[in-house]
């Protein structure tokens, strides 16, 4: 967790309470959707809620926003301040792992970010139900806002933890592939999101190296093979059919 200047928040607010009727889901696939799974047996493999996800190459068409289209300049704006504050961090990141922090803006350009918006409708509380499955983040680093209701847990030495809210701090987790990057040094840990009888929001910026870059460990012995990004197993393909993404096993040697 790291301390955020409490008006960026608020002056966000319209965000993270967006209107839970943003542009459908299926609307919405011309921006990018998300998909389901096909493999679910139990009720605990769904997740209850609906996500409005916006590539970062799409924030400023128009089509993207149906008649919410007054979300349009503060999602611009969203997007930019975490897109610099994410570089930022990653960047401090991969110098402690003796590297230049130029490499993470030579990794991640623009045209593989996105944001989502998360919307969990209220639920009875319940461990059968999840808002959001067991999952890590796919890409480098996410950085979260999330409301005051609660419900977001990490895995901690085997043990679901929560997060509590606070209004003054953002949430950032490693993704799959810096944990990659990193050799192991920086972990993705697996995050969760539980129902609640109040609905919730959460948005997530998610910086993400580009399709053409070469993803591998940046010491050796490396864990991972180094492979392009475009080459390697598809997640999103791999949720439609077999129920889950394939995560960091596609890139250990
Ligand atoms: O809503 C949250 O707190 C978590 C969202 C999340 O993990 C995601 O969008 O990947
Ligand atoms: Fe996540």
């Amino acid at each position: 967790m790291m301390d955020s200047n409490p008006p960026l928040l608020h002056h966000y607010g319209a965000l993270l309470h967006h209107p839970s009727s943003l542009p459908s889901l299926e609307s919405n696939q011309r921006c990018g959707g998300l998909v389901g799974n096909p493999k679910a047996t139990r009720p605990n493999q769904f997740s209850w809620s609906e996500a409005f996800h916006i590539p970062l190459t799409k924030i400023s068409e128009e089509t993207c926003y149906g008649q919410f289209s007054t979300l349009r300049e503060v999602m611009e704006e969203f997007a930019a301040t975490m897109s610099k504050l994410a570089r930022m961090l990653a960047g401090v990141l991969a110098e402690n792992l003796g590297h230049r922090k130029e490499v993470i803006e030579d990794t991640c350009d623009e045209s593989a970010c996105f944001l989502r918006l998360n919307h969990y409708p209220a639920y009875p509380v319940s461990p059968e139900i999840h808002g959001l499955v067991p999952h890590t983040d796919s890409g480098f680093l996410t950085i979260l806002c999330q409301d005051q209701v609660g419900g977001l847990q990490l895995m901690k030495d085997f043990k679901w933890v929560a997060v509590k809210p606070n209004e003054e701090a953002l949430i950032v987790n490693i993704g799959d592939l810096f944990q990659a990057w990193s050799n192991d040094v920086y972990k993705s840990v697996e995050h969760r999101v539980m129902t609640n009888k109040m609905k919730r929001f959460s948005i997530a910026y998610f910086l993400c190296p580009s399709y053409d870059s070469l993803i591998g460990s940046c010491r050796e012995p490396s864990m991972y093979k180094s492979s392009l990004l475009e080459n390697t197993e598809n997640k999103f393909e791999k949720i439609s059919k077999i129920g889950h993404k394939v995560g960091l096993s596609r890139f250990l040697l």
